[in-house]
């Protein structure tokens, strides 16, 4: 795959896909920018990518451009990229672009576009952060105008990111909430964990280094197994044992619920996201 591909916005998830995207393809092929250019610089030197001064310049060298700025600024960013996108058209150039935008539909997006090139392919992917290790999980939505060529060589940008599924947009919002979102809840989790195991006399590091394998573990085992948490849970709780005392303190301070309404209310934001188009 030969194409060259842009990022406008290099920060926490921008970043990330920038990482993986880095060591899928030779790095050359891959252009950095950022507001705060000295953000891409420094990432650039540390992926062996090049950098674009501008959002504009980025535009006009990248075959796929990835948009990885906030919901609402991409319309500002999509308004300004607009005349240059324009001037390839007129080339005959096929660009592809691709939001990672959380909320925003294509549709939202694509109207954002002046001209000639809002009939330019777009895709809406979801990554989350953890794509920076090669761990993440990562949707992709898109219209009929969008290729099967265009999207092999998406996943060959972005196969280093970790797992990648095609999912109808009208999905996107559940998944960015259980995908997106999950790895904040996670670490909370994890932090939390760690705070009860130095109460009960262990190191920062060694709190931290063990709940988070024990909860990388438990994660592969309900992929790797495809049994039921409930089941696996159980397996752990001997009776009138350490377990089952632990899972009724969670319980009783409504753990479960919790995880839920982290769930629903992450959800209904990122619908409201989507209405700031
Ligand atoms: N963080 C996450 O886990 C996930 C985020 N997303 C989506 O990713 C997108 C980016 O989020 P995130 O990476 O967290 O945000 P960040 O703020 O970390 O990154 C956005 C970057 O874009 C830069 N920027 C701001 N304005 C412009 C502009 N006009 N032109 C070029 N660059 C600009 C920012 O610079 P500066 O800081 O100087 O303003 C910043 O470096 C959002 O749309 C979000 O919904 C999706 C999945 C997961
Ligand atoms: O918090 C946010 O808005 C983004 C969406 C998914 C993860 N972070």
């Amino acid at each position: 795959m030969n194409k060259k591909i842009a990022f406008i916005g290099s920060g926490n998830m921008g970043s990330a896909l920038i990482r993986a995207a880095s060591r899928a393809l030779n790095p050359q092929q891959i252009y950095i920018t950022d507001y705060d250019l000295a953000k891409a610089s420094s990432l650039a030197r540390e992926t062996g990518c090049q950098t674009a001064a501008t959002n504009a310049d980025a535009a006009g060298l990248g075959d796929f451009i990835f948009l990885c700025v906030k919901p609402q600024i991409i319309g500002d960013v999509l308004h300004e990229i607009s005349p240059y996108l324009n001037r390839q058209c007129e080339t005959g150039k096929e660009k592809v672009l691709i939001s990672i935008a959380a909320g925003l539909t294509i549709e939202t997006l694509r109207q954002k576009l002046d001209g000639a090139c809002r009939r330019l392919p777009f895709v809406r992917i979801m990554p989350n952060t953890p794509a920076a290790i090669g761990k993440g999980m990562l949707a992709m939505a898109f219209g009929p105008e969008v290729s099967e060529d265009i999207l092999a060589d998406l996943e060959l940008v972005l196969f280093r990111a970790g797992r990648i599924e095609r999912l109808s947009e009208t999905m996107m919002d559940a998944f960015t909430t259980v995908s997106g979102c999950v790895p904040a809840f996670a670490y909370l989790f994890i932090e939390a964990l760690a705070d009860g195991a130095v109460l009960t006399g262990l190191s920062r590091h060694q709190a931290l280094t063990y709940a988070a394998q024990a909860v990388l573990g438990a994660a592969a085992m309900v992929l790797e197994t495809g049994r039921h948490p409930g089941e696996l849970k159980d397996a752990v709780c001997s009776p009138k044992g350490s377990t089952i005392a632990g899972v009724s303190a969670l319980e009783r301070n409504g753990f479960r619920s919790a995880a839920i309404e982290a769930i629903t209310d992450a959800y209904q934001k990122n619908t409201e996201l989507g209405k700031i188009g």
